[in-house]
């Protein structure tokens, strides 16, 4: 294991299930994760796999009263988030950590003009600090944010309703309102996959560029392993709200162990010809009801029995690069 230094993010162990009718969703089955100061990175895996749930965890924004948290800590810069009061989750969304969403329409709100929208998030940030927030400095860290984000005209942005803007140009404002206020780490929930792909990519580099720029820290969602290759440091593979493998970008796309991983990376189209991409068969278990070992067991091709008795734990298979899966204890 990598020594604990500059740790900001360290989740233990979380578990998360879903009230519904007839029972809980088991969730979230012991997820770990671990993000550095600076660090970027990715949390890949398919739809539904838990990884929306996993990030709105750290900002507390699951829908109360919908859910159950029967173990687990996260801790940010060495405190656990579980075991925060209200004011210090408020300066922890309004100061330290934000999150980007994948689709910008939903993100903002249709009656409030761009300006308004921007400002109050500078002006919450700002209150927790000084008493006084004159509207002549909000005005002009609105329009920073929104020239980092490359938006033209921003002075005139500002009047803008989000109705009148393009998809693009709602990403990018989402993009400014999250780094308005100089966070620590950014969550960006698959940005931009709501629009066209030229678009989704600008976004993409535009995000890369700004962390890049600022030091900031990304936690980045996708279901694209090509994505979070050209985006990351280190990436987690999440299947069935486990993480089945981490490693560092370069050592997961060399050396890739766990079949969930080899399958993903299987399931990437290639424009070099070799047909179609293959997929996984199979899919996500019911939550109701999953499987007691492995929960990629009934899916996997190489499943022993002892895959479906315990769920196998993370183990190191080179420095840094940890997989769940008893083939690589072998
Ligand atoms: N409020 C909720 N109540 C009940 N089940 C939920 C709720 N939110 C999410 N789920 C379920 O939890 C599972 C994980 O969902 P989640 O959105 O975290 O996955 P994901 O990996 O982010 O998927 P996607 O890539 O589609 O966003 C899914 O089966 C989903 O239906």
């Amino acid at each position: 294991m990598e020594a604990k230094e500059n740790v900001l993010l360290d989740i233990k162990d979380l578990h998360i299930w879903y009230r519904v009718y007839g029972g809980y969703l088991k969730v979230l089955n012991g997820v770990n994760l671990i993000l550095r100061e600076g660090e970027r990175v990715g949390l890949v895996g398919e739809a539904g796999c838990g990884k929306t749930t996993t990030m709105k965890s750290i900002l507390q924004i699951l829908p109360p009263g919908d859910f159950l948290i029967p173990k687990g800590e996260i801790y940010y810069k060495g405190k656990d988030i579980l075991k925060m009061n209200s004011s210090e989750i408020q300066r922890l969304r309004s100061r330290e950590i934000a999150m980007i969403f994948q689709d910008p329409t939903a993100a903002l709100n249709p009656v409030f003009t761009v300006g308004t929208q921007i400002g109050d998030v500078i002006k919450y940030s700002i209150a927790l600090e000084e008493k006084k927030v004159h509207k002549e400095k909000i005005k002009i860290l609105s329009v920073k944010a929104l020239k980092e984000v490359s938006l033209p005209d921003p002075e005139r942005m500002l009047v803008n309703y989000p109705f009148q803007l393009s998809g693009g140009m709602r990403q990018r404002v989402c993009i400014a309102m999250a780094i308005s206020s100089n966070r620590n780490l950014l969550i960006a929930d698959e940005p931009g996959t709501s629009l066209d792909v030229t678009i989704q990519d600008q976004i993409l580099r535009l995000l890369k560029e700004i962390v890049e720029k600022k030091g900031t820290s990304i936690i980045l969602i996708t279901h694209s392993l090509g994505v979070a290759r050209e985006m990351t440091d280190r990436i987690y593979v999440m299947y069935a709200g486990t993480i089945v493998e981490t490693a560092l970008t370069k050592d997961l796309f060399r050396n890739p162990v766990h079949p969930y991983t080899k399958g993903l990376l299987a399931s990437v189209p290639k424009l070099s010809g070799g047909g179609i991409a293959k997929g996984i068969p199979g899919r996500i278990p019911d939550y109701l009801n999953p499987p007691q070992g492995c929960r990629f067991q009934p899916r996997c091709q190489h499943a022993t029995c002892s895959c479906a008795e315990n769920p196998p734990q993370l183990f190191e298979v080179e420095k840094g690069h940890l997989v769940a899966c008893y083939l690589a204890q072998r």
